[in-house]
């Protein structure tokens, strides 16, 4: 039967090689067509050809026992779970904050939403590689640090019309880097490890089984496409589909400490681990090194467990992610509570709609007679009718024409500018009001997006009061030592900490123009001229007075101040009060949360923690200038 499978490969190949050499347009088809087959052929046997968790032990290349120990003396080991395959195991105790793991990326590739250098992932400054023109570079330093493996990459780019290298896709770079550099491994160009080697890649599940035909079409249409760049005869189109098929469950995103995706990277090692919706450790990135902290307690010869998804949503929509991306049913102990009266509740608070009695804060749950929704505590219904009309008014403001006929005028989101992506936020926020429960997940997404873009213009004080928004769904969806919710705290912090006031000095009063001020950009402001306060002026002036009393009458703010140099002054600019207190407490969460999902040492860390140290400086200055 592998024979027959074996030529029924290399037909399959050599028929579409030929296609790719004579009519491009149809490689797609015949090469999905072909994976189509090997895989019902395969199916149909039964069998399965590379390692997955199911024959791991019957491989003759590599075997569960080449290396049951990842870490011996750093307190892990693999082993294996009938229900999950291979996972990570503790051989010590590990305590919040502390690393558990630390690997560089097996191979790795920015992503191209925006340009990014490929050695540091910079957006700044890059220039192409001369000969590829495909590959981007902040310098010479990443250039060559890079070159070991973009030498092959780039000879074989090189060799793609120009057409074709528009069409090598972040996808397509990292399946190509993985053969060059399991290529120089084997030839000893790049030295391999037990860790560090194409032995952990062969292992890593791929689930080719599960996939539907789109996926599989999809994948080969891929994998043609990674053969023509490599042009090597060695290797088929079905591995190389596979191996996206790898990818696709094992690699993880790449992103910044304020987890903002960057590209993406291979590290089998962290692909080990397995997924819980409690989980009780965290994936971190610093630069490009992946970093696993424990976020509670793992005792010696516990699982390591990450989250492969959000885990805000529902049990339902948890459990529908996982088993479309990863092909397993979820048994964490939140899983495990599904259908049960507490689970039910917390997905009609989440995913549900809210009591048509704006004062109540019950849940709604369908009425048995399916007229609509029940509330829970007070037993109002809310007609299915009712509902659908403010869905499709929700729909249709969110599918409004809103995109831009030409590409280089948009500007946010697809929208054509910021004033017009607010208001339809707006309008949306204010539907979800009407109709979702106060603490749904989709009001607050919609509240994120109002706050990216109040954030992008520059509008503080509103940014700042939505951020604050978001605090209580974030403490309900996420663990206390979730990084998202540390960020979010972070958010607030830095926000609180940047909204200004800036005054105008009237015979001792001070009238309030304008009430936020982006640091390195223009002062918004109602009267043009306070453009480009610098950030140090700034605080100069908020330091050389003192302010006596504070009132706010809708945008304009009266002030009293007395000191010399507020009267030796045009304007004086000043903290709004009680900000830096605010901004204390938020940025205090903050460093409580991140200093465990992120350690203390990254430059994030610590310009956070010199943030923070800053805010207690000016507070304390505040109360000695008020006991004067
Ligand atoms: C990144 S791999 C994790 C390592 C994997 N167990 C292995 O044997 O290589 C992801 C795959 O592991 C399995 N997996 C991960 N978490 C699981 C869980 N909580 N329950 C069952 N299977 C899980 C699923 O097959 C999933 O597609």
């Amino acid at each position: 039967m592998t024979d027959a499978l074996q030529i029924m490969i290399s037909e399959s190949k050599s028929s579409v090689l030929d296609k790719e050499h004579n009519q491009g347009s149809k490689i797609p088809q015949i090469a999905s067509e072909m994976i189509f087959h090997i895989v019902t052929a395969y199916k149909a046997h039964n069998c399965y050809p590379l390692l997955n968790q199911n024959n791991i032990s019957n491989s003759k290349e590599i075997t569960f026992q080449a290396f049951p120990v990842v870490k011996r003396d750093g307190g892990l080991a693999v082993s294996n779970l009938p229900e999950k395959g291979r996972c990570l195991l503790t051989t010590k105790n590990f305590y919040p904050g502390e690393v558990i793991l630390r690997q560089e990326p097996y191979v790795c590739v920015p992503n191209n939403t925006v340009s990014r250098c490929d050695g540091c992932f910079a957006s700044e400054s890059l220039k192409k590689c001369s000969a590829c023109q495909v590959v981007l570079y902040c310098g010479s330093t990443c250039q060559k640090s890079e070159w070991k493996l973009h030498r092959l990459e780039c000879i074989a780019l090189s060799r793609l019309e120009k057409e074709k290298r528009k069409a090598v896709t972040p996808s397509i770079r990292l399946m190509v880097r993985l053969f060059l550099r399991r290529k120089l491994q084997n030839e000893m160009f790049i030295p391999a490890s037990v860790t560090d080697s194409c032995n952990f890649v062969e292992a890593l599940v791929s689930h080719l089984k599960d996939l539907d035909e789109k996926q599989l079409v999809l994948y080969a249409q891929m994998a043609s496409l990674v053969h023509l760049i490599l042009q090597w005869p060695e290797i088929n189109l079905k591995e190389i589909a596979e191996n996206f098929s790898k990818l696709a469950c094992n690699a993880h995103t790449i992103c910044d400490c304020e987890l903002r995706p960057l590209g993406t990277g291979l590290y089998p090692i962290v692909s080990i681990i397995n997924h819980s919706c409690l989980p009780n450790a965290v994936l971190i990135f610093e630069g490009k090194s992946s970093v696993v902290r424990a976020v509670e307690h793992i005792p010696e010869g516990a699982e390591v467990s990450i989250a492969y998804i959000d885990i805000a949503g529902s049990t339902m929509t948890r459990q529908k992610t996982l088993k479309e991306q990863y092909f397993f049913t979820c048994t964490c102990p939140r899983c495990i509570k599904a259908g049960q009266y507490n689970d039910i509740q917390e997905s009609a608070i989440l995913e549900g709609y809210r009591c048509k009695d704006d004062r109540c804060n019950g849940f709604l749950l369908r009425d048995s007679e399916d007229k609509g929704f029940i509330c829970q505590t007070c037993g109002l219904l809310r007609s299915k009718e009712e509902v659908k009309r403010i869905v499709s008014e929700i729909t249709a403001i969110s599918d409004k024409e809103l995109k831009s006929t030409s590409p280089g005028s948009i500007l946010f989101n697809g929208y054509m500018d910021h004033e017009e992506a607010i208001s339809q936020y707006k309008m949306i926020e204010k539907l979800q009001m009407e109709l979702c429960h106060p603490f749904s997940i989709s009001l607050m997404r919609t509240r994120e997006e109002l706050l990216k873009i109040l954030m992008e213009v520059g509008d503080w004080r509103e940014a700042l009061a939505y951020c604050r928004l978001t605090i209580p769904g974030y403490q309900r969806m996420y663990p206390e030592l979730h990084p998202l919710l540390g960020l979010q705290y972070y958010t607030c912090g830095k926000i609180e900490w940047t909204v200004f006031g800036v005054f105008k000095i009237l015979r001792g009063h001070v009238v309030m123009y304008c009430f936020s001020y982006a640091p390195h950009a223009h002062v918004q402001t109602k009267e043009k001229h306070f453009k480009e306060y610098s950030h140090t002026f700034l605080r100069n002036m908020f330091f050389g007075a003192t302010l006596l009393e504070f009132r706010q009458i809708g945008l304009v703010a009266v002030a009293v101040v007395t000191g010399t140099v507020a009267l030796n002054c045009c304007y004086l600019c000043c903290r709004l009060l009680g900000y830096t207190e605010d901004a204390i407490k938020s940025l205090t969460r903050a460093i409580d949360i991140l200093r465990i999902t992120h350690g203390t040492n990254s430059p994030f860390m610590k310009e956070l923690m010199m943030k923070l140290d800053e805010a207690h400086a000016e507070a304390s200055y505040n109360l000695s200038s008020k006991d004067e």
